[in-house]
């Protein structure tokens, strides 16, 4: 156990935070995610992988998926965990695909997530809502925080300014407007940390426990690392590669 009471960031001004925020604050959370088509994705392996992350320390976990959300959920509750679940549903491959419309963003609360994660993004959203409008509708019908996957400054200006609970820099170098780094994109997130009132959280291309500290250290209120801990082909595609370079 590793106790980082002068790193934690600071807690944002403004309202109180939410439980499940504060249960995240300063740990990593494990994105729990296998592609169409791959061996693994079942929602039964995603739940197994989730409770190997817990086991490992994992503060939150993410998970993509009704029957994903599902099956995670109702597995952490019959054995006690208490370990705020984030859900998401990817619905495509480009544009607006993560939790795309305000449908996906209910039926993944539904499912179970206390955080559902959406596009954060200013793009036109497939069923003409608005970002606001999407928050506001799943306020109305369910009791889930709102994580806003954002690609640069302005998409996460225009999130806090739609009421979500917590952006991230998920989609930096997925929109066309942030350079696709090779690490963490920790130049937009120092920005955001600057210029929000809402906790940020680091996510993607966090491929080392050194990026994900340095995340932590730029001010990132919890980090979020998917492929470097649940991804066996990118894995093993970086082994082989450097074997064979
Ligand atoms: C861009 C996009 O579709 N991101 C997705 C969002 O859920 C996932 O595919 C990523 O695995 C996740 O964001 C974690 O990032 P990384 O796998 O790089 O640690």
């Amino acid at each position: 156990m590793t106790d980082r009471p002068s790193t934690a960031p600071a807690p944002p001004a403004g309202p109180a935070t939410p439980d499940p925020l504060v249960a995240l604050r300063g740990g990593l959370v494990v994105s729990c995610q296998a592609y169409p088509g791959e061996a693994m994705r079942d929602p039964r392996t995603m739940t197994q992988v989730a409770l190997a992350a817990v086991r490992g320390g994992a503060a939150g976990i993410r998970v993509q998926g009704v029957a994903d959300v599902e099956h995670v959920t109702h597995a952490f509750a019959e054995l006690g965990i208490t370990v705020p679940v984030t859900g998401l549903w990817k619905d495509g491959t480009d544009g607006v695909f993560i939790t795309p419309t305000l449908r996906h963003a209910v039926a993944v609360a539904h499912a179970g997530a206390t955080i559902v994660a959406i596009d954060g993004t200013r793009r036109p959203r497939p069923d003409g809502l608005s970002l606001a409008q999407t928050v506001a509708g799943l306020r109305e019908q369910t009791s889930a925080l709102v994580m806003a996957d954002c690609g640069s400054l302005d998409d996460a200006l225009a999130a806090r300014d739609a009421g979500v609970d917590v952006v991230g820099t998920t989609l930096s170098g997925y929109t066309g407007e942030r350079p696709r780094t090779d690490g963490p994109d920790l130049e937009l997130l120092a920005q955001l940390v600057d210029r929000l009132d809402v906790p940020v959280i680091a996510e993607g291309r966090v491929h080392s426990p050194a990026q994900a500290r340095a995340a932590l250290d730029a001010g990132a209120w919890a980090v979020v690392v998917g492929t470097a801990i649940t991804h066996p082909t990118s894995i093993t595609g970086w082994f082989v590669d450097a074997l064979t370079a």
